[in-house]
């Protein structure tokens, strides 16, 4: 089985956790994609009734041409289910995301979400994080100075561009820095040290954040429930 039959075993297998009547907030990324597709199958097939919160508008757009019902989350007092793929995850069930710069919507969809589904292929279990470079949102002001501190800190940060070689916003205008770390022993210190920075939005460290973990594997998925 191949990277993206994994991602879409572990979609289709998390589509299966949404019941009628659930406020649902959908992923953003590859493997989210297979997740709401599947979900849309059963919305179409099942007449399953859901509202979607979406992470990105590339899943709003997913959603609606679906047929999902949409909401903002500022429209919903809750999310019940939050269902999104993850970068990295080691095993005690802390993650890195933002590999497709939406990880501040993401985060918020998340923290409002009574329960969280991660779904990944098992290439992204990691026994320590670290390797898949680390993103930062940071407000565009004073950027460079952000980066200047990373430096000094000794991290290696580097400005996400686009094609043309500007940097790249993400949906709130907002730059990304990527950050080189190569080991991360201890994520909450970093998470800390990197919100305590002015100009720093938001960064890709999701920590005691998910509930039950989807993996996939060439012998079937694998779901392990975070009972720590
Ligand atoms: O910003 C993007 C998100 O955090 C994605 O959930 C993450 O990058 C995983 O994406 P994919 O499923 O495409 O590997």
């Amino acid at each position: 089985m191949n990277q993206i039959e994994l991602k879409k075993q572990v979609g289709e297998r998390a589509a299966q956790y949404v019941e009628d009547g659930m406020i649902v907030g959908l992923g953003t990324g590859s493997t989210a994609e297979f997740f709401v597709a599947a979900l849309g199958e059963r919305v179409k097939n099942e007449g399953l009734n859901i509202v979607g919160v979406p992470t990105s508008d590339r899943t709003r757009n997913q959603a609606t041409a679906l047929g999902i019902k949409i909401k903002n989350i500022d429209d919903v007092d809750y999310i019940d289910l939050t269902v999104d793929g993850a970068d990295e995850v080691d095993e005690n069930f802390q993650g890195i995301k933002g590999g497709g710069a939406a990880h501040l919507w993401e985060k918020i969809v998340s923290s409002n979400s009574k329960r969280n589904i991660w779904i990944v292929d098992n290439s992204k279990m990691v026994k320590t994080l670290g390797a898949f470079p680390l993103p930062i949102e940071v407000i565009p002001f004073g950027s460079k100075h952000v980066v200047d501190k990373l430096i000094a800190a000794g991290y290696k940060p580097k400005i996400r561009r686009d094609e043309n070689g500007n940097p790249k916003l993400t949906h709130f205008h907002n730059y990304i820095i990527d950050l080189q770390v190569d080991s991360i022993p201890d994520p909450k210190q970093l998470g800390t040290e990197l919100i305590n920075m002015v100009g720093v939005v938001e960064h890709g460290l999701f920590l005691d954040h998910v509930n039950t973990l989807i993996i996939g594997r060439p012998e079937g998925p694998q779901v392990i429930d975070n009972i720590r």
